[in-house]
């Protein structure tokens, strides 16, 4: 709960608050009369209204039918970026503010009474590797921590430790944010693992949330687009204010722009630790002992010695990083390595890197890589496995976003595939017709056999029917997901994972 006139002064501390505007009259104040209006309810939505609720007008597509509507059920002040002067005007106080997305974060954050001074919040940044990352730190520090970790990370959340809901972006809009960080501290938790995403700073999801640990895995060109980041320095730039925002930070000392994001988290006061192969000379290396294995030592005398062995359970080279990024977040909190262990072990993650097989002989990964550095190490991955075999890769690229992936795709499938079979993504308002085929411009090797069906669940059915024993099929892109964005809409659709399994016990009888 908020009154009016504490929702007016976060807004003031903060120097985002223009004007109150209520009717006719502007002013600074509220006024007397209204200054304990309690504001029960917090929405940006106006088909989440309750009485007394304080609605943020936000969003691309706001329409003003947005505020009456809400007015109409109970919404009894708004904030704003722009003054209402419509028929309802005299029935609401207006915060008008310069940003009306940090004005949320600052007033879900207080609304919500400050859920983060309850909770240790771990947060992972970087092009690829942070929803893995998220599942193998939950799983190790649930086996020390007694199951009080709770999650975001773009395919689920978990406020309790033990159920999970789908999630709808990667990090939530901060009002949600919040909420559910006090819903997770309601419920006993005391970490919060989650995502953050170039978008979250872009967006101010994560204004004024102070992390105890940020992470940064590694970075790459990728989202830039109208919709996301004009240029690749908006997209780093971004992502690069974790550094700022936490007061630990875990970086990986083989990724591009070390040192700017070193440099910027030690300006702001933070301590750097970091972690990469044993080819690097980062405080935590980690050296592949097998496919599946890999040790650690520790270089540095300022940090935790972490040492040990480790085995994981999800292929891919790129895994043991993300392991071990996961274990010095978790080396902070506890000494208990031998419990680590078990919980990295345990970890496998929907959709990312998920091998079937089955009595024929035949090989699946279905995986969520679909931009050049994780379709990169993916198939170089499975290349060094299974040199014997052909690489059939099922791919698509998302419309309307993005739009460097189309080239990076062709790229990583002229350098690695054998057969390359083309088909939808999320194609939100693009012909998938016109993607495949500036995939397949992209595609300069000869070598490489190409086919375009546009329909996804037939195009996994012809890597079957041309799949032979010893072969894999790589399905790239969606992993578990069970829609697909078409024209504004979400299209149920079967799903790579269901699909492929249900096929390999097919193909056995
Ligand atoms: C750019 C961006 O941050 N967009 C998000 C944002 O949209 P928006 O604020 O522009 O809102 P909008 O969709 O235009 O809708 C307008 C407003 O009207 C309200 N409304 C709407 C209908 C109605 O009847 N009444 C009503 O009040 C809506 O609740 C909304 O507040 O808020 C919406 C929720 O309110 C999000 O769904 C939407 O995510 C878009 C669809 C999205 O997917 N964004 C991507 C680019 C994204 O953020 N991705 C990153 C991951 C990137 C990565 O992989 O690294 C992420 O963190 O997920
Ligand atoms: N550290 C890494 N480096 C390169 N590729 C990786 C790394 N970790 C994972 N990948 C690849 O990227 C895919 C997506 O991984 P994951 O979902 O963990 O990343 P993400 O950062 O959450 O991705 P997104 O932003 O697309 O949701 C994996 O399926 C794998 O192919």
């Amino acid at each position: 709960m908020l009154t009016l006139n504490q929702a007016a002064n976060i807004l003031k501390q903060d120097q985002l608050l223009r004007e109150i505007v209520i009717g006719d009259d502007w002013r600074f104040e509220v006024p007397a009369n209204l200054k304990d209006r309690r504001l029960q309810f917090l929405s940006y939505d106006s088909r989440h209204i309750a009485p007394d609720t304080l609605f943020i007008c936000k969003g691309l597509h706001f329409n003003e039918k947005y505020l009456e509507d809400a007015i109409d059920k109970g919404a009894v002040a708004c904030v704003t970026e722009n003054v209402y002067t419509g028929k309802d005007q005299n029935q609401v106080v207006q915060l008008v503010v310069n940003d009306v997305q940090k004005a949320m974060a600052l007033l879900a954050r207080e609304f919500y009474n400050n859920p983060q001074r309850e909770l240790k919040v771990i947060g992972f940044t970087g092009t690829k590797g942070k929803t893995t990352s998220v599942y193998f730190t939950r799983h190790l520090m649930n086996e020390v921590f007694d199951h009080k970790v709770a999650q975001l990370s773009s395919i689920a959340e978990c406020l309790d430790g033990e159920h999970f809901e789908e999630a709808h972006l990667t990090t939530p809009e901060s009002l949600d944010l919040f909420r559910m960080m006090r819903q997770a501290a309601n419920n006993g938790m005391k970490y919060l693992i989650m995502e953050v995403s170039s978008q979250a700073y872009k967006k101010s999801r994560v204004y004024g949330l102070h992390f105890d640990i940020g992470v940064f895995l590694n970075i790459a060109a990728d989202h830039i687009s109208p919709v996301e980041h004009p240029s690749f320095e908006d997209y780093l730039y971004c992502k690069s204010q974790l550094m700022l925002n936490s007061s630990k930070v875990v970086i990986n000392r083989e990724c591009p722009y070390y040192d700017l994001l070193a440099q910027k988290a030690l300006a702001a006061g933070n301590q750097v630790i970091s972690f990469g192969s044993s080819q690097s000379n980062a405080d935590y290396r980690y050296v592949v002992d097998s496919p599946h294995e890999f040790h650690v030592a520790t270089f540095s005398s300022q940090q935790p010695q972490l040492t040990g062995r480790f085995k994981i359970n999800i292929p891919g080279t790129f895994n043991d990083s993300n392991a071990l990024a996961a274990l010095v977040v978790g080396r902070q909190f506890s000494d208990d390595t031998a419990a680590f262990a078990k919980g990295l072990e345990k970890t496998t993650v929907p959709g990312r890197m998920e091998m079937l097989s089955n009595q024929r002989g035949l090989l699946a990964c279905v995986d969520y890589a679909h931009n050049y550095l994780s379709l990169n190490e993916s198939f170089k991955y499975m290349k060094n496995t299974y040199p014997n075999g052909r690489l059939i890769v099922v791919i698509g690229a998302a419309g309307g976003k993005a739009e460097s992936r189309r080239k990076d795709i062709g790229e990583a499938l002229a350098k690695y595939a054998d057969v390359a079979i083309l088909t939808s993504e999320d194609n939100f308002f693009e012909d998938p017709h016109k993607i495949d085929e500036e995939i397949k411009a992209h595609i300069d090797n000869p070598d490489v056999e190409v086919h375009i069906n546009v329909d996804r669940a037939k195009a996994i059915q012809d890597a079957f029917n041309m799949a032979r024993p010893g072969d894999v099929m790589f399905m790239a892109a969606k992993g578990r997901e069970q829609f697909m964005h078409e024209k504004g809409r979400d299209i149920p659709y079967v799903g790579d994972y269901q699909l492929t399994q249900k096929l390999m016990r097919e193909y056995d009888e």
